[in-house]
Order: C-alpha cells, then structure tokens, then sequence
C-alpha cells in the first residue's frame, strides 16, 4: 500500500490529503480549467478554490488545543490534468441499493459533460464483476436525463466479485482514465486495493469513490446520501404502527428498520417520530426479563397508555437470539454476515410473555426493510447528491485520486481511503444524542454500570496533538509547512 501524504503546520496543525496523479507521474502537462470560460462560472467570484483549503475534523476546538486534522477542500482548480477529449469516465455501483444513486449518476454525467465538455462516458453493468463479466452501458445527458425520479441504479449493482487484477485490466484496455466508484464502506475497500494496483502498474487513471449507505456507517463524512429519504419513508411506518397500536387494546406497533450493525436509521426515525416509546439499535444492548428490562417496560406502559410504538434496528438484540436459537454464520457474496430475523423473533418474545402472564395484548409486526431504500431520493438529498457528484468530477479533473467525496461539517471535501475504511460509523451511546433520544422516548436505558464503562472505553477521546482516528500502520509520507 502507498504511504498517507500527511502535512504538518504550525499549531497541531495536520493534513491528511490526497494523493495525486502526479506522485507516481511527475511529468504531466497541465491545462486551463475549461470553466474558466464558461459563462454561468466565470463571474462568480472566487469560483477556483485556493489549493491551500483545508477543512477541520473536528469543529469544537479549545484554547489551546492543537488545530489538529484537515481535509482538503473540495472544488474546481484553476489547472486540470486532463484534456476533455482525452476523458474516458466509467461509473459503477456496488451494494445495497440506497436513495439517490440515480441522481449520483445523472449529476456526475452532467458535470463531466456540461463543466468539462467530456463526451465519452460509460456505466458499468451490475457492480465490480461488470468490469470483467458485462458489456459496458454508454452513458450521456439525455441517457440520465429522468433517471434521478427513480429509485434503484440504472446500470445495476452487486454485492461480491471483486477481482482486482480483472478490474484494472479493464480499465486498462478499455482505455479509461477516470473511474467513479459508488458504494458502502465494503466497495471503498475495493475502491482503494483498485486505486493500489493501479498506481503499481503506473497508469493516469484517476479513482474516485463515492459513499454510499443508507446505514449511515461510513465515518468522517456528516451523513450518507440517501439517509435523509430513508428516514423520512419509515415515519410512514412507524405512522401506521402507532394508528394500529392505538386503535387496538394494548396495542403495539412494532417496526423493523435497516441497521445492520449501525442504528443511525432507527435513531433518526425515532427522533423524528415522536410517537416511538422505544428504540432498539445494535449499539445498546438489552435484556428481556426481570426488573429494568423490556418486558417490564412494556407492560408499565402498557398500563400507563395502552399502547405503544417499538422501533427496532434490524442488527439489534441478535446475540439475545442467538443464544436461543442455532448459530447461524451464513454471508452474503462479498463476505457481510447474514442476520437473523430479529423482528419476528422479538415480536413473537414479546407475545409469549403477555401470554405467561395472562395480559391482553395486540401486536402488530411491519417490516418495510427494502422500503425504504428503494425509492428516488428526497430534494435535501437530491441536492447534496448534486453538490457530491460535482465535488467528485472536479477532483478527478484536478488530477486528484485515491479519495473519497464526502461533507465534513457542511462543506465537500475529499478524503483519503484509508480513512473511510478505517472503522465503522456507529452511534455513540455514550454521546448527547443517544441520550436525547432516551429523553425523547423516556424508556431505560437498559445499561448496567459494566455496559456504561465499556461503552465509555470504546470512544476514548484522542490526546493533545495525535492523529485522532487516524491510525494507519504504514509510515506517512510529511512534509513540514514553512511558510
Ligand atoms: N475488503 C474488500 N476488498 C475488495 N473488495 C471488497 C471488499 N469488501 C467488499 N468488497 C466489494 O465491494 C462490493 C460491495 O461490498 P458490500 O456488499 O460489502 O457493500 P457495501 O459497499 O459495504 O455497501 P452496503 O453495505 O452499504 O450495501 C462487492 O462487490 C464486494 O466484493
Ligand atoms: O438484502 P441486501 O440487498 O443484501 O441488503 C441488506 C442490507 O443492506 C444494508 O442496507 C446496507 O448494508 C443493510 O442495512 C441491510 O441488512
Ligand atoms: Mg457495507
């Protein structure tokens, strides 16, 4: 693996940037940005972004604390590295489907056509196999025009087949020179071994990923696209899980929401909501019987406003089940583990005991998993889709590579890939918005004294000066800013 470029300044002050074509390719002749020209650019003042920008990690800053780690701002650049003849971009989507990607798609097609003037660009069919196992898809303005009031990947997605060598050999004989790659935190680790080989085998190919998840589990980045319309569609489910819990007696709507091993989704919808008595995610355990569990919780609320809303995160309580049900070690193509229906097996829990204790009771399950990824993205999401794609295009035009696009508190950035595959963006029950939550909801907490110092030892807060989160085992290439 190639060396982080890391740059130190005064104050603690710390980039981690980019890598650059021109690392492993010194000699290559540079261009006016051809938006120098175009007229909807040119009076916008300052449109160029200074080479010197730098976002914070972190905003909250003390004192004296040190100004610690940056990310290079994202944007057009007064020079390219690529002529716009000379253009030939491939997008792919890899994973699960979330909101937006057709409008990923569409705006990175619009703005390598209608920014850069670039003619020759192509969808790859069906995820990372559809370079080496599928013809190519020829994508332009009026291909994409629509495509963003649809849900789903125009051009397919995958999960599994990966193969690096096949990968670039066909970008390599196809003769293309900038790759998009969209998709979660398991298709940046692709995107990253892609870019790899590709430095290796010295081509002027730029890699550019694209985070996609409608988990929410990617760090650094403010949030995914897409999340925003996810949570917005399951309100109409929690909706009609509190209609039926209100109109039954005892009644409890119960709603399985996606969250594999994140409960962003279920925090989120629940915070919307306010109709949600509880929330159940991966990253707070909890237990069924005895005094401060779940079932006495129900039961007091029960008898307190005879009914109530659960929302459970479908990676929640699944070594609870586990240890009463056979192991299950199944995995999905590219390696991800297969969950149990946690759903089903808490909802049917939950009714067992009201029978054992003789209570009436109405549940009622809803399950609308693929629900709420498959639909076309919200307009705050079709926005930041826009506003990522451009940041992208502009990236790679500059000559930028081995990055991922990504908002870092409002403002577009671009992010080595090693820090967004470093570790998995989970909720912080230790931090203020879990705890706004159990506020909001007003249900246990469901924490001993053992779960709270563990959860506090997981997010030890970084000391003065190191390079929070990012911990790479390879030595950083640094370089010391003088000036
Ligand atoms: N470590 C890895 N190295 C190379 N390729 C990988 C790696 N992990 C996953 N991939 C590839 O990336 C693609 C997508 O991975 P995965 O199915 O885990 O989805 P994801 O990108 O994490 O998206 P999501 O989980 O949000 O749906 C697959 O084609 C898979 O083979
Ligand atoms: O059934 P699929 O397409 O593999 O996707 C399911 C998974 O994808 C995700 O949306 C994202 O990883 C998970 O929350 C979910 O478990
Ligand atoms: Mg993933």
């Amino acid at each position: 693996m190639s060396s982080p470029k890391i740059v130190n300044g005064s104050g603690g002050y710390i980039l981690q940037d980019v890598p650059h074509l021109i690392d492993y390719l010194p000699d290559l002749p540079t261009y006016q940005n051809p938006l120098k020209d175009n007229p909807a650019y040119s009076v916008v003042k300052q449109y160029f972004v200074d080479t010197e920008d730098t976002v914070p990690e972190k905003i909250i800053v003390h004192k004296d604390g040190p100004r610690g780690i940056h990310f290079r701002r994202a944007g057009p650049r007064q020079k390219v590295y690529f002529e716009s003849d000379e253009v030939h971009a491939c997008i792919v989507t890899c994973g699960g489907l979330c909101p937006g990607l057709n409008t990923v798609i569409r705006e990175l097609v619009s703005s390598l056509s209608y920014m850069y003037g670039v003619k020759r660009i192509l969808g790859i069919d069906g995820g990372y196999k559809g370079f080496y196992a599928k013809n190519t898809i020829p994508l332009n303005s009026k291909v994409v025009n629509d495509i963003h009031k649809r849900g789903g990947t125009i051009i397919g997605t995958s999960r599994g087949g990966h193969d690096t060598t096949k990968i670039v050999d066909s970008i390599q004989d196809r003769g293309i020179n900038q790759v998009y790659i969209i998709g979660g935190d398991g298709t940046q680790r692709g995107a990253s071994k892609i870019y790899e080989e590709i430095r290796r085998r010295g081509l002027k190919v730029a890699v550019v990923g694209i985070p996609k998840t409608i988990d929410n589990d990617i760090p650094v980045i403010d949030r995914s696209f897409g999340f925003d319309t996810a949570v917005e569609e399951a309100q109409r489910a929690i909706n009609a899980a509190h209609v039926e819990a209100e109109s039954n007696e005892n009644g409890i709507g119960f709603v399985k929401l996606m969250g594999r091993h994140s409960g962003f989704i279920a925090m989120y919808a629940t915070l919307a909501s306010r109709d949600v008595d509880c929330c159940l995610i991966p990253e707070s355990p909890f237990y069924l019987e005895g005094e401060g569990g779940l079932f006495e919780y129900i039961e007091k609320r029960l008898k307190e406003h005879g009914h109530m809303v659960i929302v459970l995160a479908e990676g929640a309580g699944q070594e609870m089940m586990s240890k009463s049900m056979e192991s299950n070690t199944l995995e999905d193509a590219s390696g991800n583990k297969l969950l149990k229906d946690v759903g089903l097996w808490l909802s049917q829990s939950i009714k067992d005991h009201f029978k054992k204790i003789k209570m009436v009771m109405n549940l009622k399950y809803i399950d609308p998993t693929y629900m709420i990824r498959a639909i076309p993205s919200n307009a705050a999401d079709n926005v930041y889709c826009t506003l990522l794609a451009q940041s992208a295009v502009h990236g790679a035009m500059a000559g930028y590579t081995g990055y991922t696009s990504g908002l870092v508190h409002g403002r577009q950035t671009y992010i080595p890939f090693y820090r967004i595959t470093e570790k998995q963006n989970k909720v912080v029950i230790t931090d203020r918005m879990w705890a706004r939550l159990l506020s909001s909801t007003n249900q246990p907490s469901f924490l001993g004294p053992k779960d709270i110092s563990e959860a506090k030892k997981e997010k030890a807060p970084p000391t003065d000066g190191e390079i929070c989160n990012g911990v790479v085992d390879i030595p950083p290439v640094t370089k010391e800013i003088t000036k």
